[in-house]
Formats: C-alpha cells, sequence, structure tokens
C-alpha cells in the first residue's frame, strides 16, 4: 500500500469514527509498510498508539482487508525523529493533547515521568478468586465517580499484579476523564522528587505541584519507610489531597500495619480508606493468566503448536510468582519457533529444565514444624506433643495451616505427622487460623514471613 492509498483509506476512516476522533487519533498515524501481514504506523506517543489499537485497531485491520491487504496485525512504533510533543507529565495524556500540545507549565516539568505500561490494563488482567476483590476495587476507583474510600491500598506479594492494577486504574481514567490530573509514580520516585526540590530550594514548587493533582497513585510505599522527612512530606501531601476529597491510591508489599518503620500516625492515615490484598494466585488464575497470554502469542506466533496438558501443567508446577509464570511461556513460545517445533510437554520439560528445578523444591511437613517452632520459640516435641495449651496449640495450628497451603498432604496425613492427631481436629485448625489471619495482624504478619521464609 503507498502513502496515498494510506490517504484515500484514511478519509474513509473519518466518515466512520467521526470527525474529533479523527483528528486526535487516526489523522496523525504515519503509514510506513505492510510487510509478513503486519501494517506498520509511526505515531507520535506510545500513548496513541496504543489508545488507537484498542480502540480502533479492528476497524482499521477490518477497512484494509476491503481495500485488499491482507494484514493480521497492526504495529505502532514511536519514531525518535518525529516531532512529538513532549511528554512532560507522568498523568494523563488527554486526547486533546495529543494533536495539539499546549505549552507544558513550567511546574509541570518538575514532575517525574513514570511511563504507563501499556500491556498493563484490565483488558489484560486475568480476574481469579485470590485478587477478584483487589480488581473490583480498581475498576470501581478507575470510574472516576465520587471518592468513596481514600485511599485505596492495595497489597500483596512479589509479581502479585499491584503495578498492574495501578497502571490499569491510570489507563482508564485517562479515558474516562481525560479532565482529571492522575499522577503515578514510584515512592522511590517522590522521594526522588522531595530530595532534588530541596536541594534546589524550590519546596513550594513542590507543594504546589502535588497539591494540585486529582488522582495521585504512588507504587511501592513501603519504600519511603525509615526515610522520615520524606514521611513527612508524604503526609503532608496525602492529607491535603484527602482534605481536598481527591482519590489516592497506594501499594505497598505488605499491609500498612506491617510496615516496619513507617510512622503510626501515616499506618493510621494509610488504613481510613479501603485495604485490600492480592492473594498468591491459585491453580486456576494461573492457568487463566497462561491461556489468555496464549491467546496473545498465537497472533505473534501463528501456526505454533501448543500440545494440550502443557498449560496445566506450567500451571501446577510453577507457583511462585506471575512474573516467572510469564517469563516461563514466553520463552517457551520464543524457543519453539526458534527450532520449529510444536510446543510438546517434552520440549517444555527440556526448554523450562531450570525453571520447573527451581519449583521443584518441595516444601516438607518436617520443614514446617521446624520453622514455626523456632519462630515461636517453642521446643519441636512440644509443637507435635499432646499438651493444648494456647502457647503450644497456636503454633501448631499455623504449623497445620501451612501444611495445608504449602504442601499436597491430605489432612489425614497431616494430622499424622502431628503425633497422630484425627483430620478433624487438622481441619478445625486450619479454619481457626483461616479467620485469624482475617481479623489479626499479627498473625497475619507470622503467616506471611513463615510462608516467605520456608519458599525462599
Ligand atoms: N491477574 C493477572 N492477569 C494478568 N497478568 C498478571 C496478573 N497478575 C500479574 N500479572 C502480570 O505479572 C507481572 C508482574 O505483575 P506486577 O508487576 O503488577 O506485580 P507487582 O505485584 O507490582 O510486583 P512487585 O512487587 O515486584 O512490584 C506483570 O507482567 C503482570 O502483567
Amino acid at each position: 500500500m503507498t502513502k496515498e492509498q494510506w490517504g484515500q483509506l484514511k478519509q474513509s476512516l473519518m466518515g466512520t469514527v467521526g470527525q474529533s476522533n479523527f483528528k486526535n487519533w487516526i489523522d496523525p498515524l504515519e503509514f510506513d509498510e505492510i510487510a509478513e501481514g503486519v501494517a506498520t504506523f509511526t505515531v507520535p506517543t506510545t500513548f496513541l498508539g496504543n489508545y488507537v489499537s484498542r480502540n480502533f485497531g479492528d476497524l482499521i485491520l477490518h477497512q484494509l482487508g476491503q481495500a485488499g491487504h491482507t494484514v493480521r496485525r497492526l504495529n505502532f512504533r514511536v519514531a525518535a525523529n518525529m516531532p512529538t510533543r513532549p511528554v512532560t507529565r507522568p498523568h494523563a495524556v488527554r486526547p486533546d493533547e495529543v494533536e495539539a500540545a499546549p505549552a507544558p507549565r513550567a511546574a509541570d516539568e518538575q514532575l517525574p515521568n513514570a511511563p504507563l505500561d501499556s500491556r498493563f490494563t484490565f483488558d489484560t488482567f486475568v480476574v481469579g478468586k485470590p485478587n477478584e476483590l483487589a480488581h473490583a476495587a480498581a475498576r470501581r476507583v478507575a470510574e472516576g465517580g465520587p471518592v468513596t474510600f481514600n485511599p485505596l491500598f492495595l497489597y500483596g506479594g512479589v509479581g502479585l499484579g499491584k503495578t498492574h492494577l495501578m497502571h490499569a486504574i491510570a489507563w482508564e481514567l485517562q479515558q474516562r476523564r481525560p479532565d482529571l490530573n492522575v499522577v503515578y509514580l514510584s515512592a522511590e520516585q517522590f522521594m526522588y522528587r522531595f530530595v532534588q526540590a530541596l536541594r534546589d530550594r524550590k519546596m513550594m514548587d513542590f507543594k504546589q505541584l502535588f497539591r494540585s493533582v486529582d488522582v495521585l497513585m504512588v507504587d511501592d510505599v513501603q519504600f519511603i519507610a525509615g526515610k522520615d522527612s520524606t514521611q513527612e512530606e508524604f503526609f503532608h501531601t496525602f492529607n491535603a489531597l484527602v482534605d481536598q476529597n481527591k482519590q489516592i491510591i497506594i501499594s505497598a508489599d505488605r499491609a500498612p500495619g506491617e510496615i516496619k518503620d513507617m510512622e503510626e500516625r501515616i499506618k493510621s492515615r494509610l488504613q481510613c480508606g479501603l485495604v485490600v490484598d492480592l492473594h498468591p494466585t491459585d491453580y486456576e488464575l494461573r492457568l487463566g493468566i497462561l491461556q489468555s497470554k496464549v491467546e496473545q502469542y498465537r497472533l505473534q506466533y501463528p501456526g505454533l503448536k501448543l500440545e494440550s496438558g502443557v498449560l496445566e501443567f506450567l500451571a501446577h508446577r510453577i507457583s511462585t510468582n506471575v512474573r516467572v509464570l510469564e517469563g516461563a511461556l514466553t520463552r517457551l513460545f520464543a524457543f519453539a519457533s526458534l527450532v520449529g517445533r510444536p510446543i510438546t510437554m517434552a520440549l517444555t520439560q527440556d526448554c523450562l529444565a531450570d525453571v520447573l528445578r527451581a519449583s521443584e523444591r518441595k516444601i516438607t511437613v518436617e520443614e514446617i514444624q521446624r520453622k514455626v517452632s523456632e519462630h515461636y520459640n517453642i521446643r519441636l516435641s512440644d509443637m507435635i506433643g499432646p499438651k493444648r495449651v494456647r502457647t503450644f496449640a497456636r503454633p501448631r495450628q499455623i504449623a497445620m495451616y501451612l501444611c495445608k497451603q504449602l504442601t499436597s498432604r491430605s489432612l489425614p496425613e497431616i494430622g499424622r505427622r502431628f503425633g497422630g492427631r484425627d483430620h478433624t481436629t487438622v481441619m478445625h485448625g486450619v479454619k481457626k487460623i483461616e479467620e485469624l489471619r482475617a481479623t489479626d495482624g499479627q498473625i497475619a504478619e507470622d503467616l506471611e514471613l513463615l510462608r516467605r521464609a520456608l519458599e525462599a
């Protein structure tokens, strides 16, 4: 297709998408080429490419097909030498800014640029039992309606989707409420900006900037624990925004109350909205994520065959975190396509031998009993023995709970290893700890610490 032909095709798109959409989104696309079924366009910003792909991708593909071009996929690349609008703000690139960028305000230039990952949207986030509450809360905030819970505090272990959800909220808000000033940054970047402002004696500008946002999203807030002056400033920013009824969304690797070296008043402020956690993935969620990734890979590697059972095998064997799971699948597809072989179970075991070995380490009942008794400073014999005083009974129940969670042992088997107890005793213990985990911060923290130590 020539550039002229694209020009004509573009005009016909105007009729379908309307003038305003055309001006903002379609007109800035510069056609480069069609090669091997991929139509490539140069775009001024990643955001624009991402937006067009999500909202007009199918339409463009359809029109190209109608015009006789066989195109499977669209590719948008940002050319370095293209006259591009300086993306000075990490927050909403408003549709009206794309076409004619207003000169950035001096203050805006100071804001840290935390780009959003175009893959991290609600569309690509797979919902399962472990993350459904976090997802629902994120969705609610992303609607941009009246602020109902402030802040929204998302927490969970490594690679469970906190950043993904934060970015998804930001993307969604950009679309639904382009009028809002949405700022997303990591706590580290917040600190960096703060220190820079102090150094340059520009604290007033800093304060003004952060108090002028409508939605503030701070990722990995545990980073500022122990950094007193940054915490202080964060606290003031936080309060100022809450007072103005501006939405705040925070993420961390643990619950607010469990962040060590964080001032009590901040912890308590962080808990006064909605606190939701992303639980470790379960088999169904892992399988769902793999299936959704495979759909994306099918476009990238058309014709690559995937033997049934492979995804189930991976979901079962790789339970560390989603990042590792994704990495394994990426490697598998790349490898299979390079060697030109279908993805069979044998190829999977061969290609992912190291990842599978790493996740192979089975946690044993004995290890759990040992770790838990060390943690609570009781003797192993008391953990397994008959004494029913709370000092021994609670750690025993915790160990039973962890055995149920982290090993594949059945309840009767676990009972046998705990001094020949009945399976109903184990069941009662597991249930008790499940209840306490939700209501007792200390127990929840202990469980998390123990789990990490055992899985390390
Ligand atoms: N439910 C999910 N659906 C689809 N992808 C997911 C899901 N959960 C996590 N991921 C993917 O897993 C990877 C890690 O997620 P993310 O970076 O959001 O984790 P995190 O919780 O912020 O981790 P960290 O504590 O390391 O910052 C990302 O590529 C993300 O897209």
